[in-house]
């Protein structure tokens, strides 16, 4: 039986078209752009096509606005530095507690540098307080950094809101957006986001690459400093074949985002109807109202996430936990935590995230793989009795998680 991949929130498979698109890149045209010979010919033309379809899918108003960069990363630490440099009185950063590392360990590393982070907090759904917002929105800031969706939960922020009051504030915005650029419509060009990051690898391009859009009149300053490359603002060779092929995966994403609207969404709900229907002790988390169409992010009480992850890929499903075990600690996430889901579930929390190519056979089969798995799991595990969880498990965990 074909294996099923269900972690797109971690990475995705190429898009077939992506590759056709970057062959060429790799033989006849692999000239640098910036040279005078018929083997960079036709590089600058595709990089400038490519710089027209991510203006396309994010609704920019310049193409100009497009800077490629080599990751997610690199666009988030290019854009909180460039703000830090830009205003070098303002000490204050305003970011969430359920960024993604990229954000939240440059933050870290900011503090110690005495800058002060105010990290917003975030409901049992992981929604922001907007008046907590607003009253930390002061000249003193230098940096507004607010995720456009959560790769654990799904759950979506008011960007284009929070974006809006930071500009009336006289504060730069930026928004890493890696989770949701190519699943959530974006009209840039309409909206007082200063920066938006983006990975190629989240949306059927290769890994690798990045975008940091940069609305124009906005302040920047680059990060790395070298060659004339995109204007000055990000120095080096420009990695010609994952451009194009990021550029053709921006059109195919614009092509398929009612697909992913509609078709995806109504798969996730099949999968996360059809499990909560069939294990007890099991619930979303996030914000239900507004999530990414693909991501289901379910608490399986009482389990640990690792034992569900190795157990479903001896069936050949793949899918991720919302623990952190795998990079060797107890705890659980820092979303899950935030979230203050209680420990019992944060443990079992796991990230199933689809993409367009998930078939129903595909859910239907995960929709009966994981009640057994579960139930299985349960039975070892010494908070779960005879007719269900034993009584006070939360203590019974407190002191080894202590
Ligand atoms: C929300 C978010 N931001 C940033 C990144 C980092 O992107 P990259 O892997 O391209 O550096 C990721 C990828 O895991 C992500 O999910
Ligand atoms: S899921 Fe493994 S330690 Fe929490």
């Amino acid at each position: 039986m074909a294996d099923i991949y269900l972690d797109n929130n971690a990475t995705t498979a190429c898009d077939l078209a992506v590759v056709d698109a970057m062959l060429p890149y790799f033989t006849e045209q692999f000239g640098n752009p910036s040279s005078i010979h018929r083997y960079a010919d036709g590089v600058a033309k595709g990089i400038a096509k490519a710089r027209r379809q991510i203006q396309a899918l994010l609704g920019a108003q310049h193409d100009s606005e497009i800077i490629f960069t080599a990751c997610g990363t690199e666009s988030d630490n290019t854009a909180i530095l460039s703000a830090l440099k830009c205003y070098p009185n303002r000490k204050e950063i305003i970011t969430t507690t359920v960024e993604h590392p990229a954000v939240l360990n440059l933050c870290k590393q900011l503090e110690k540098e005495d800058y002060t982070v105010h990290y917003l907090k975030v409901d049992g759904k992981g929604r922001l307080d907007m008046e907590e917002y607003r009253s930390l929105l002061t000249p003193n800031v230098a940096i507004v950094s607010v995720m456009w969706a959560n790769n654990e939960t799904g759950t979506l922020f008011p960007v284009v809101e929070m974006a809006e009051l930071a500009n009336a504030a006289g504060v730069q915005f930026h928004t890493d957006a890696v989770q949701a650029v190519g699943k959530v419509a974006m009209d840039l060009k309409a909206t007082k986001i200063d920066m938006l990051s983006l990975s190629g690898h989240k949306l059927h391009a290769p890994k690798g690459i990045g975008v940091l859009y940069l609305k124009r009149g906005s302040r920047f300053r680059p990060l790395l400093r070298g060659g004339h490359q995109e204007r000055g603002r990000r120095a080096g060779t420009e990695n010609a074949a994952s451009i194009v092929g990021l550029g053709v995966a921006c059109e195919q994403a614009m092509q398929h985002m009612t697909y992913e609207n509609t078709h995806v969404k109504a798969l996730r709900d099949r999968l996360e109807a059809g499990i909560l229907a069939a294990v007890p002790h099991a619930f979303v988390t996030g914000d239900p109202d507004n999530r990414l169409p693909n991501t289901a992010n379910i608490a399986f009480e009482y389990v640990e996430g690792e034992a569900i992850l190795m157990l479903l890929n001896k069936q050949g499903i793949a899918a991720s936990s919302g623990s952190a075990c795998t990079s060797g600690s107890l705890e659980p996430s820092h979303v899950m935590r935030a979230m203050d889901i209680p420990y019992t579930a944060a443990h079992g929390t796991i990230r199933f995230s689809l993409s367009r190519y998930n078939t129903t056979e595909e859910i239907d089969r995960v929709i009966a793989a994981v009640p057994p798995l579960i139930a299985q799991l349960r039975k070892l595990s010494p908070y779960w009795g005879e007719n269900g969880p034993v009584a006070d498990p939360e203590k019974a965990f407190a002191p080894v998680y202590a």
